[in-house]
């Protein structure tokens, strides 16, 4: 690269090997000339509420890859603590999982300046403990200025390069997520992590027939006919579909201006500054976390019979709650306990999903 002004060029790659996906992917591949010959690779996990980013992130620390990763969680209320409790915290995990920074207070996508590349630089300060960065966006991020944050960012420009964006969708939700009300522009944050995405799990496919998964996979080519459709059940996927892709370069950016709407089309042809990824920003502020704490274990029996209320019989929660998780320490067990809802349209079972979590 010849200034700071231009764009990070990426090295074309060979093609993707047809393994069985447990090797570790050539990390060679990933140097960007001009920069720090041994960038470290980020990959951008997003995806709407609920679509299976965190059990992504469990799929990739469990797998053999040889890797070791360090995560960046960003969580959109206040709460801390809870993606954290929801990682596995298996043995094939331990070698790879080297380090975990949790953000809060909103979506890393609002706060990139401050929060987010300050939590990046912290971990580069150790980044001879870790080969690989993860980073999990909320479910209503839009992943274009966290993107960009790692190329147009000095401080950062040289020691990490963007690898790839994996955007996890919800099957079976994907079709009203979509059709959900837009920001204040014309495309809503669905159809932003379709549109940025270089490759797309389409995950829940054991919740939807084949016909439909042909469908949506149509619908998807729409938004963004540049990515790599890929049908997961729990993100079961190959390893070297996901990582030292490399494929991130300036062509992505005139890419998305296909994809997007054609309001958002002309922002996005000349989006290789800062200014402009900042105006490709639409938030639904229509969206807030509430987060309950109690104090003492809680009645899990008298949990269950609240949220059955909450969920089933209260009208306006049907429509309006897209995601609950939490960890409850429960009366009585000395088991931590995980609970899990993500709002459906036409739900085929109980929405809640509560289990014995492993970890104390
Ligand atoms: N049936 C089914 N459930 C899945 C699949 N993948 C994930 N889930 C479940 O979906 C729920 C949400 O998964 P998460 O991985 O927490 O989703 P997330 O995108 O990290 O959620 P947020 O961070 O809250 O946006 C959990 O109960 C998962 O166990 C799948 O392929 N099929």
């Amino acid at each position: 690269m010849e200034s700071d002004e231009d764009v990070p060029e990426a090295v074309p790659l060979p093609p993707i090997s047809e393994g069985n996906g447990t090797e570790a992917p050539d990390r060679s591949a990933l140097v960007s000339p001009g920069t720090d010959p041994n960038p470290v690779p980020v990959t951008l996990i997003t995806g709407f509420l609920g679509a299976g980013k965190t059990t992504l992130i469990n799929h990739i620390i469990c797998g053999e890859h040889g890797f070791r990763i360090a995560v960046i969680l960003n969580e959109f209320g206040e709460e801390l603590g809870i993606e954290k409790a929801l990682m596995q915290e298996q043995e094939s995990a331990a070698f790879a999982l080297q380090d975990v920074i949790e953000l809060a207070n909103g979506c890393m996508c609002c706060s990139v300046k401050t929060d987010f590349v300050q939590a990046l630089e912290t971990m580069m300060q150790h980044r001879s403990k870790f080969d690989s960065i993860l980073i999990e966006t909320t479910g209503l991020a839009n992943p274009g200025p966290v993107a960009a944050a790692l190329w147009t960012d000095e401080e950062l420009e040289s020691g990490v390069c963007l690898d790839a964006i994996v955007t996890v969708v919800d099957a079976r939700n994907i079709s009203h997520q979509l059709a959900g009300r837009p920001g204040s522009g014309h495309v809503n944050e669905a159809q932003q992590q379709i549109a940025y995405a270089d490759v797309v799990l389409l995950n829940k496919i054991d919740l939807m027939p084949e016909e439909e998964l042909t469908k949506l996979e149509q619908r998807i080519s729409g938004l963004n006919a540049g990515a790599d459709i890929i049908r997961t059940q729990r993100c079961s996927v190959p390893l070297d579909k996901l990582l030292g892709r490399g494929c991130f370069n300036s062509s992505q950016w005139q890419g998305l201006g296909e994809a997007l709407d054609g309001a958002a089309q002309s922002e996005a042809q000349g989006a290789a500054g800062e200014a402009d990824i900042d105006r490709l920003h639409l938030h639904d502020s229509h969206v807030g976390t509430v987060c309950l704490q109690a104090p003492e274990p809680v009645d899990l029996t008298k949990v269950r019979y609240w949220l059955d209320t909450l969920l089933w019989e209260t009208e306006a929660a049907k429509e309006d709650i897209y995601r609950m998780k939490g960890v409850l320490t429960v009366q009585g067990s000395d088991r931590q306990h995980v609970l899990q809802a993500v709002h459906e349209v036409e739900p085929a079972q109980g929405p809640l999903v509560m289990a014995d979590h492993a970890q104390q």
